[in-house]
């Protein structure tokens, strides 16, 4: 399974800040679409690209475009819509679609309450969006309504991953590309990633 760790000085250093307890709620809001961005940046370097002609201030001029399949960005509730501006800064155009699940405190595994997928999953890159892959469960049940809603292209954006949520990704999906700003030690014994950022939803939200 293809991961990317994305350790760019930059995302190093925001991680390092949203890392700290005393955080604040806009701090974290604003640094997990910072680091989303970067993320996107990485994420992306492999879209094809095709040549057309413009019209330019001095005649034509050739210039690059993305070609090929149209990308959809899925944040998935309610801690992925806090990476989601930052992604959607970077590619305007992409169609969102939501898929909503929480983790049962006890079992962690994964509850769904919400889905709405954009038309013609089939023909688009998605591109997942959630801050926290610890035990795994919440992205592999996206990932297997995602494939059976027709999607063959998957690419997940994490801000920190467990390395038992990337070795449970990959017996389940081995095709689908990680990148991650920091694979983590361990999971703790009632699944919160160690050092990790605590409840990376309630940080958002600031509920709790
Ligand atoms: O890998 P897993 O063990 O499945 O855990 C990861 C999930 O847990 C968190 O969501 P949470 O259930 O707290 O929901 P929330 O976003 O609504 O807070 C997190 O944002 C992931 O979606
Ligand atoms: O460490 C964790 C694990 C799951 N969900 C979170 O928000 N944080
Ligand atoms: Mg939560």
């Amino acid at each position: 399974m293809p991961v990317t760790l994305a350790d760019h000085p930059l995302i190093k250093h925001k991680l390092g800040l949203i890392r700290k307890a005393d955080i604040s709620t806009k701090d974290f809001r604003d640094l997990s679409s910072e680091i989303a961005r970067l993320l996107t940046y990485e994420a992306t370097k492999d879209l094809e690209t095709e040549q057309i002609t413009v019209e330019g201030w001095a005649g034509p001029v050739t210039v690059d475009t993305i070609k090929g399949k149209k990308i959809t960005v899925v944040p998935i509730l309610r801690a992925g819509i806090g990476m989601m501006n930052g992604v959607i800064d970077m590619i305007p155009s992409a169609k969102i679609s939501l898929v909503g699940l929480y983790r049962n405190e006890e079992t962690l595994e994964p509850v769904r309450y919400y889905v709405k997928l954009t038309s013609n999953m089939e023909e688009r890159i998605a591109l997942i969006l959630d801050p926290m892959l610890a035990t795994g469960g919440t992205l592999v049940a996206t990932i297997d309504l995602l494939k059976a809603a027709g999607c063959t292209h998957i690419k997940g954006l994490f801000l920190v991953a467990a390395p038992e949520g990337l070795r449970r990704l990959e017996k389940a999906h081995p095709d689908v590309e990680v990148y991650v700003a920091s694979v983590d030690e361990k999971l703790n014994d009632v699944g919160y990633i160690l050092p990790g950022l605590g409840d990376a939803g309630d940080k958002i939200f600031g509920t709790k």
